[in-house]
């Protein structure tokens, strides 16, 4: 006696799902072919097929690609992007999205006078929202966020930032900054990796995009000590975050912090007090900054901070059990489709630990996207 079938409503149309090594989608007049091997030293190739004119395009391929694999499946998720499910990878690498026409490969496109396609990993976890902190230079932004960091580490993740200032005594490349040369990050710059940058104090600073991704994707709050040009260019951006302005209790008290901290030269030193006056007029500007916090007494400002992050807040995303363990091994098929859900189906009869036998992935609030992580994707499982 076979067991009974579940019943889900499956959309008519564009259920095009393939499982194998390589992949063809078809949208409008093109097809989009897809290769991605199991070889690590091989790339995942990408190839477009216009059907009018019957000719092949290479496209110019942007974003880190899916981790390499002998099987995925893919899926039309809309005109602007395909779905793709990897198999036999982690539960929190398995979901990927290859945009073939959304806003930013459009623009892409125009830059590059070329083909474009992007490819965007799928984040289950929500996250929680950034946080920006500016202040002027030894305000005691670094102070703050380092005892925050160490009472909360697995709360909050640093966005650890290029610069082209050289390293402090202490400070530990890839830790407290990516070191790096000026004609390297201008280069990465050019090619969309920086989510903003900035001139300040005559060097060049800038918060990659996957700074910030890869602390969101730990599921931890990511916090950015960024400049206020930084801050104004990540307030236009598609990134929801807090801005907290650090004021020192007086100009006088700033130098003395400053001179104290014994890092600059005069000449830095008299440059950042420059721009430290820059900055605080800047501090009022309407809609910028969300909360201000005057760094006095600096336990009663950490006290402060601590309020303004709800950190007695012990809410919990509803996604997060389900990525706990994100390690465990993915192995999904696609059971059915609908506009706005798409039902996967587990292919090991053993149910592992941290992966349930039917998973609804809901994209009806799908944010974000190339050249970032694609986020708003709510899971359910079922076992
Ligand atoms: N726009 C922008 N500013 C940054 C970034 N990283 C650091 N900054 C800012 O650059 C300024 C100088 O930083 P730093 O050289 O570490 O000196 P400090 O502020 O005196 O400790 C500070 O205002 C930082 O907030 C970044 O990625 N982008
Ligand atoms: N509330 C405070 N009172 C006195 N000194 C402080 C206070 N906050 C920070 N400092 C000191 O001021 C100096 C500058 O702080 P820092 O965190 O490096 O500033 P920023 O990161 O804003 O440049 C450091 O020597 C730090 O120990």
């Amino acid at each position: 006696m076979g067991e009974e079938a579940p019943v889900f409503h499956v959309e008519s149309v564009a259920l095009e799902s393939k499982d194998c090594l390589q992949n063809s989608i078809d949208i409008g007049d093109k097809t989009y072919v897809i290769s991605i091997s199991d070889d690590p030293k091989s790339s995942i190739s990408i190839k477009i097929l216009d059907k009018l004119t019957l000719t092949w395009v290479v496209p110019t391929v942007l974003g880190s690609h899916p981790t390499p694999t002998n099987s995925h499946v893919a899926i039309l998720v809309n005109n602007e992007k395909i779905l793709i499910i990897e198999k036999g990878v982690a539960l929190n690498d398995f979901i990927w999205f290859l945009e073939v026409d959304t806003p930013f490969v459009k623009q892409q496109c125009k830059i590059k006078g070329a083909e474009v396609v992007a490819w965007s990993k799928g984040v289950i976890s929500e996250g929680h929202t950034p946080v920006v902190i500016s202040g002027p230079s030894g305000v005691g932004k670094g102070t703050l966020i380092a005892k925050l960091m160490k009472e909360y580490p697995s709360k909050f993740g640093f966005s650890v930032s290029h610069t082209t200032r050289f390293p402090r005594e202490k400070e530990i490349d890839g830790v407290h900054y990516h070191f790096t040369e000026r004609s390297k990050m201008e280069q990465e710059i050019s090619e969309g990796k920086f989510l903003e940058f900035a001139h300040v104090h005559g060097n060049l600073y800038g918060t990659s995009i996957e700074a910030v991704e890869s602390v969101s994707d730990q599921g931890k709050r990511c916090i950015l000590d960024i400049d206020v040009q930084g801050a104004r260019s990540v307030r236009a951006s598609s990134l929801e975050a807090i801005f907290i302005f650090v004021c020192p209790p007086s100009f006088e008290e700033l130098e003395k912090r400053l001179r104290a901290r014994g890092t600059e030269t005069e000449e830095q030193i008299q440059k950042r007090l420059k721009n430290a006056r820059a900055e605080l007029d800047q501090s009022n500007s309407p809609g910028l900054f969300d909360h201000l916090l005057i760094n006095d007494d600096l336990e009663a400002c950490y006290e402060n901070l601590k309020k303004l992050l709800c950190l007695d807040d012990s809410h919990e995303d509803s996604n997060d059990s389900l990525i706990k363990d994100g390690k465990a091994i993915a192995c999904y098929s696609i059971l059915s489709k609908t506009n706005s859900e798409i039902l996967l189906q587990s292919e090991t009869n053993e149910v592992e630990k941290g992966t349930a036998s039917l998973l609804s992935l809901n994209l009806s609030f799908l944010s974000g996207g190339a050249p970032g992580r694609t986020r708003g994707l709510k899971i359910s499982s079922f076992n």
